[in-house]
């Protein structure tokens, strides 16, 4: 690795970026202070005063489904629509495979550049995997302090073939355990929305692809001044993001300017509604803003399963949720059209639903 007198800050994007160096690359040459494309503007760090900390996003003991269905059933609905997000204990996905894909995270990542790179999006002979940093380079006016590796599930034999070995079974395991928990929180979703059963067509709509990205936030230096993440929903129908114990995230609280800090629970998984599921709600279920911080002295990986109708569904607010008489607030939209427009710009906060507002 080399030392950071020996690369000179102007071709820090090169480094980063086109070399494949990543963020990981740059904290561990001993930066001593944040390079300038990482500066952010004022408005987007992340300040104590806009932090309350006595609030908090709903905490959901799942061991009690089939004790209390309707219980937690209204619980999961309450909380997509005050918060968007909320956390689930004892949902049945066992901490080996939890803390197997950790490791097998920070196994891909401790790779040379050269090999991760062969998975970027210049050198990747598909879509379907994709190691890059910050969010979308190209369009950003400041870079985030992320590196990630993306990887849309099509089938366990295009994984076999295109996912990199470091952490393939572990991340496949975690898409497979994940299943259960996934189909329990849309059943109590849909039952909030009138819909009674989710048959074939409804559950491809809901859950018809899968991505899973792994996340990793590298040391910073002057992290005040930068983010992990910056402010945006997520495109998906639900994610389902499994944190370590660092800390960081962020959530915006509802109608209001402050966020609340989302704490580390050994086990638990951070759920939080896209924004597939706020059209198809008709804005019931709200898509919430979150951003990352970065951190002074500690590496944190984080790992989301973004849960999402298929490229090639057309999405809008649902045929039973209009049943009353309920003005759709948004039209139909081909979903790879939507996360096309999500991905071309920077990170925005809560504009890129915009896009399928009925003006
Ligand atoms: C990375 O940091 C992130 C990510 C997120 C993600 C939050 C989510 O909610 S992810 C869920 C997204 N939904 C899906 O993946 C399901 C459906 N998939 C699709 O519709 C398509 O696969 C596609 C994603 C639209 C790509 O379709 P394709 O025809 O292959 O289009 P391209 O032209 O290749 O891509 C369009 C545009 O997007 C960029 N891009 C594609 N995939 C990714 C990716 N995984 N990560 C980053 N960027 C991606 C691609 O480079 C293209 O941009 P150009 O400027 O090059 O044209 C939340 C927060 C984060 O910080
Ligand atoms: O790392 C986290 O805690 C959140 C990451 C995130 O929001 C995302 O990948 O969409
Ligand atoms: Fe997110």
């Amino acid at each position: 690795m080399p030392a950071a007198a020996s690369i000179d800050l102007s071709d820090i994007t090169d480094f980063v970026v086109n070399e494949g160096h990543g963020v990981k690359g740059l904290s561990e040459m001993g930066l001593q202070k944040l390079p300038k494309q990482y500066i952010q503007p004022m408005e987007e760090r992340i300040t104590k005063s806009t932090v309350i900390l006595d609030d908090h996003i709903p905490v959901i003991d799942m061991s009690n489904w089939d004790i209390d269905n309707k219980l937690v059933c209204e619980k999961i609905c309450n909380a997509a629509e005050k918060w968007g997000f909320f956390q689930i204990i004892n949902h049945d996905i066992s901490l080996e495979v939890l803390e197997s894909v950790k490791e097998a995270t920070y196994r891909f990542f401790k790779q040379p550049a050269e090999e991760k790179n062969k998975h970027s999006k210049e050198n990747s002979s598909t879509n379907n995997v994709r190691y890059g940093t910050s969010f979308t380079p190209k369009a950003e006016k400041a870079l985030e302090w992320k590196d990630y590796l993306s990887l849309f599930y099509v089938s366990d034999e295009d994984a076999a073939d295109l996912w990199p070995s470091a952490l393939r079974d572990e991340a496949l395991d975690f898409l497979r355990n994940s299943e259960i928990v996934i189909k329990k929180l849309l059943e109590a979703l849909m039952k909030g929305l009138n819909v009674k059963q989710i048959d074939q067509t409804k559950e491809s709509l809901l859950m018809g692809s899968k991505r899973i990205n792994v996340n990793y936030y590298p040391k910073c230096p002057n992290p005040e001044l930068t983010v992990g993440v910056g402010r945006h929903s997520d495109v998906s129908t639900l994610t389902i993001l499994l944190q370590d114990n660092i800390g960081g995230l962020y959530v915006k609280k509802l109608e209001s300017d402050t966020w609340v800090h989302v704490p580390p629970i050994q086990g638990a998984l951070v759920i939080n509604i896209g924004d597939a599921l706020q059209i198809m709600s008709n804005g019931r279920y709200k898509s919430i803003e979150h951003r990352v911080m970065a951190n002074g002295n500690n590496n944190r990986i984080s790992v989301p399963i973004f849960v999402n109708p298929k490229p090639s569904d057309v999405i809008g607010p649902l045929a039973e949720v209009l049943e009353s008489g309920e003005e759709p607030i948004y039209k139909q939209v081909l979903y790879s059209d939507y996360v096309k427009h999500f991905f071309r710009k920077a990170h925005d906060g809560k504009d890129t639903v915009d896009f399928a507002k009925i003006n």
